[in-house]
C-alpha cells in the first residue's frame, strides 16, 4: 500500500508508520458521521425561523414573532419549540450509552453502520411530518443516529491513526461537523424561499449525508484494536499491515495485544473508570466537554437566524449572517488540522479562551446598550455584532471545538477507553441539550447579561487549561499513563496514591493467607 509522501517516520517514536490512503479514506468516511451530526444541529435554527414551519407546528410563536409590541428578547421563548431542537441530544445521551457497550462488543465499524441507518430513518420521519409529536420522533431517531455515530467515529480515528497524526486525523470529525452546520445553512437559505413546504426540504435533506455514512461505512476497515479486543488476532494483524502500509507491524501488534491483555483483566470496566487512578483522565475528558459547550457556541449554532433577528436583521439578512459566521467556523477549524499536533494542544485552546472572552464581552456591552425591550439596535452596531461572532466561532472552532472530542479520545488506556468515551460523548450531548433547552428562556430573562454569563464559564475554562491540562501531543496512546499523568505536577498523586493503596492491599492479601495457612 502506497503511503502518502509526508509520511514516512513513526508516530512519534520508532513504529515504522505510513499515513496510508487506507488510513486517510477511511477516517474521512467515519468523518462524514460529522456531516450528519452538523447538519443536524445548523438545521434546526434556521427552520425554527421559518414562519411556514412556525405556523403548522408552533403557531403561538408564530402570532408572537408577529406581534408588533412583543419584547425582542422573548419573541421565541417557548419550551416545545426548544424541545425540537434538545430533544435529539435527549437521545443521544440515552444511546450514547447504549454505544458505548455496542462498540466495545461487536466493533467500531458496525457502530458507525447503525448510526447510518437511524440517521436515514431520522431524516425521512422528519421531512413527512404532520405533526409534532412525528417531528419530535424524528429527532429522536437523529439522536439516536448522534449517539452512536459520536461514540464510534472519534474513537475509530484514533485507533486506526498513526500516532503522528491522530490529531489531525481527529479533527477531521469535527471540521466536517463544520461543513454540515454551513451546508444547512446554505439549504436553509434557499428553501426559506419556497413556500410552504421548504421547511421539508431542509430537513429531509438530512439523509444524503446518511447515505453517504451508510455505504462508506460499508468498505472501511475495523480497527486493529477492536479486532484483538474481540479475539480475531490474524485478521487484526493483516488489517495493521494494510493500514500501516508496511509488513513490519511486530511492534506495534505486540504494544496493542499488550494493551488488550492488561484492558481484559478489567471485567468492569465503568467501575475501573472510578478507580482514583482513572480519575484524571475522566475529570479531564468529561470537563472539557462541559467547557466546551459553555463557551455559548450553541447559542450562535442554533439560534443565530434567531438572536440576528432580535437584533434587526430581517429573515434574509439573518439567515445569511448565520452562513457567514459558519463559513469562520469551517475554515478556522481547518488550522487546528494543523496546528494541533505542531504547537500543541494547550496553546490553542489558552489563545482561545482569549480570543472568545474579549468577543463575548464586547458583544455582551453593546447589546446591553443598544437592545433595550421592542428596541432596534443601530446598523452599524448589528454589523459589529456579527463580526464579534465570526471572532468569537473563529477562537472556538480552532480549540474547544476539535480538542473536546480529541483529548478524550486518545488518554483513555484502552480498558477504559469505550466507557470513558461515552462520558466525554453524553456530557456533550446533555450540555448542548441544556443550552438548546434554556436558552430562549435564558434570553429572555437574562438578556444581553447571557453573554456575560458564557464569558464568566470562559475565563474558568481558561485557568483549567492553564493549570490542570497536560499536553498530549505526539503521545502514543498506549502510553498516556506513563508519560503524562504520573508526570503532571497535580494529577501525579492520583498515581502515586493508586500505587500506595494497591501495595497495601496486596500486603493485607498476603498477611490474610498466611493466617489461613
Ligand atoms: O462547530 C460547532 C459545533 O461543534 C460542537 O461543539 C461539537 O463539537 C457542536 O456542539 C457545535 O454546534
Amino acid at each position: 500500500m502506497a503511503g502518502l509522501s509526508m509520511a514516512e517516520s513513526g508516530g512519534g517514536r520508532d513504529l515504522p508508520s505510513k499515513l496510508t490512503w487506507q488510513v486517510f479514506i477511511c477516517c474521512i468516511i467515519a468523518a462524514s458521521g460529522g456531516l450528519m451530526f452538523g447538519y443536524d444541529i445548523g438545521i434546526s435554527g434556521g427552520v425554527t425561523s421559518m414562519d411556514d414551519f412556525l405556523e403548522k407546528f408552533f403557531p403561538a410563536v408564530y402570532l408572537k414573532k408577529h406581534e408588533a409590541r412583543e419584547d425582542n428578547y422573548c419573541k421565541y421563548d417557548n419550551q416545545f419549540l426548544q424541545l425540537f431542537t434538545s430533544s435529539l441530544y435527549l437521545a443521544a445521551i440515552v444511546s450514547s450509552f447504549i454505544a458505548s457497550f455496542f462498540c466495545k462488543k461487536f466493533g467500531r465499524k458496525p457502530t458507525i453502520q447503525a448510526a447510518s441507518i437511524f440517521f436515514l430513518a431520522g431524516a425521512v420521519l422528519n421531512a413527512v411530518s404532520v405533526k409534532l409529536g412525528m417531528l419530535i420522533a424524528g429527532r429522536i431517531c437523529l439522536g439516536v443516529g448522534v449517539g452512536f455515530g459520536n461514540q464510534a467515529v472519534p474513537l475509530f480515528i484514533s485507533e486506526i491513526a498513526p500516532a503522528k497524526y491522530r490529531g489531525g486525523l481527529n479533527i477531521c470529525f469535527q471540521f466536517l461537523i463544520t461543513i454540515g452546520i454551513l451546508i444547512a445553512n446554505l439549504i436553509n437559505y434557499a428553501t426559506s424561499k419556497v413556500h410552504p413546504y421548504g421547511w421539508r426540504i431542509s430537513l429531509g435533506c438530512a439523509a444524503v449525508p446518511a447515505i453517504i455514512l451508510a455505504i462508506g461505512s460499508l468498505v472501511i476497515v475495523e480497527t486493529p484494536a477492536s479486532l484483538l479486543e474481540r479475539g480475531k488476532n490474524e485478521e487484526a494483524l493483516r488489517v495493521l499491515r494494510k493500514i500501516r502500509g508496511v509488513d513490519n507491524v511486530d511492534k506495534e501488534y505486540a504494544e496493542i495485544l499488550n494493551a488488550i491483555e492488561l484492558a481484559k483483566q478489567v471485567k468492569h470496566p465503568f467501575r475501573n473508570l472510578m478507580s482514583r487512578s482513572n480519575r484524571p483522565q475522566l475529570i479531564c475528558g468529561t470537563v472539557l466537554q462541559f467547557f466546551q459547550q459553555f463557551t455559548g457556541i450553541n447559542v450562535v449554532m442554533f439560534y443565530a437566524p434567531v438572536l440576528f433577528q432580535t437584533m434587526g436583521y430581517g429573515s434574509d439578512g439573518s439567515l445569511l449572517s448565520a452562513v457567514v459566521t459558519d463559513l469562520v467556523n469551517a475554515v478556522s477549524t481547518l488550522v487546528a488540522v494543523f496546528l494541533v499536533d505542531i504547537i500543541g494542544r494547550r496553546v490553542l485552546l489558552i489563545e482561545a479562551c482569549l480570543q472568545m472572552l474579549v468577543a463575548q464581552s464586547i458583544m455582551g456591552r453593546i447589546l446591553a446598550v443598544h437592545l433595550k425591550s421592542a428596541n432596534i439596535m443601530p446598523k452599524a452596531s448589528a454589523k459589529l455584532v456579527v463580526i464579534l461572532v465570526c471572532v468569537f466561532v473563529s477562537g472556538f472552532a480552532w480549540s474547544w471545538g476539535p480538542l473536546g472530542w480529541l483529548i478524550p479520545s486518545e488518554i483513555f488506556p484502552l480498558e477504559t477507553r469505550s466507557a470513558g468515551f461515552f462520558f466525554a460523548v453524553s456530557m456533550n450531548m446533555f450540555c448542548t441539550f441544556l443550552v438548546a433547552q434554556a436558552f430562549l428562556t435564558m434570553l429572555c430573562h437574562m438578556r444581553s447579561g447571557i453573554f456575560f454569563f458564557f464569558a464568566a464559564w470562559i475565563v474558568v475554562m481558561g485557568i483549567f487549561a492553564i493549570f490542570f491540562l497536560p499536553e498530549t501531543k505526539g503521545i502514543p496512546i498506549d502510553e498516556m499513563n506513563e508519560r503524562v499523568w504520573k508526570k503532571h505536577w497535580f494529577w501525579k498523586r492520583y498515581h502515586k496514591d493508586s500505587y500506595i493503596n494497591k501495595r497495601s492491599q496486596e500486603i493485607q492479601d498476603k498477611s490474610e493467607e498466611e493466617s489461613l495457612e
